[in-house]
């Protein structure tokens, strides 16, 4: 850790600023009071399948779980699926910049969110890992954003991770504007485990981490590819999940 005097100089030349408009803040990795008023956490009424909010009208109860009107229209492959924030406002702009702006200081409070969230669903001897990006995209953009919240998140949970532990090796176009059924149709095939780490998850826990998740088909491919290799169950975790007219 650097002297606290030189700290103090750094502070004075390059001040905390809030990780989404830029203004001053007490801390590094901070939001200002604005945009954390913003971010849209998701309770503890939510989905068990993906940890969508449950909106009024729509809490039908399957057994002791909830599951919101997208839970129960596709079936999900994984047990337990959990979300930090709705995809909108400060959480989207903060999403934004982390995957396109590199702003990967984001991962710091945004992986304790995620950790907060998964607490509940976490197995002995659970495995975390990333869905995975193309290489090309991996190069285009240097860093998996998946990968980095998933690390991180590992480190908080001091569970391992293993960030390399799929691959996907169908190049996929990005899901923008795409449909619910074509994004289930893109992803299919494109998504298997890394040969070299499946004996990692054979008979083991996992927990899929991914930035957002919207139709899931991402998290569907990649739960799939770890039940090929003999996991034992898998639940997933997105940063964020995009909610119909949030
Ligand atoms: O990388 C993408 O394809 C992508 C583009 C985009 O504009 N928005 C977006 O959410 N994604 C990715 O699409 C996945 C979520 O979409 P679903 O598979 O439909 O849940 C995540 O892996 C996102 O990183």
């Amino acid at each position: 850790m650097a002297h606290p005097a030189l700290q103090t100089t750094l502070a004075l030349v390059y001040p905390p600023r809030c990780l989404t408009c830029g203004d001053r803040v007490d801390s590094d990795f901070g939001l200002c009071g604005t945009c954390w008023r913003d971010v849209a956490f998701i309770g503890s009424n939510a989905c068990d399948g993906c940890g969508a909010p449950i909106l009024d009208g729509e809490d039908i109860a399957q057994g002791e779980a909830l599951r919101c009107d997208d839970c129960l229209t596709i079936a999900r492959p994984w047990r337990k699926g959990r979300a930090a924030l709705i995809y909108k406002e400060t959480g989207r702009k903060m999403i934004l910049a982390l995957k396109h702006g590199d702003r990967q200081e984001v991962v710091h409070p945004t992986s304790l969110w995620m950790a907060n969230a998964v607490r509940d669903i976490l197995e002995p001897r659970t495995l975390i890992a990333p869905v995975p990006l193309h290489w090309t995209r991996l190069l285009k953009r240097r860093f998996n954003q998946s990968a980095a919240l998933a690390n991180a998140m590992a480190q908080r949970l001091d569970v391992p991770c293993c960030p390399d532990l799929l691959q996907r090796f169908k190049r996929t176009r990005s899901l923008d504007g795409m449909t619910r059924d074509a994004r289930f149709r893109h992803l299919q095939d494109a998504i298997a485990p890394h040969p070299k780490r499946r004996h990692r998850m054979a008979g083991r826990p996992v927990l899929l981490v991914d930035d957002v998740m919207t139709t899931g088909a991402t998290l569907a491919a990649s739960t799939q590819a770890c039940y090929d290799a003999g996991a034992s169950d898998v639940c997933v975790v997105a940063l964020a999940r995009v909610v119909k007219d949030a």
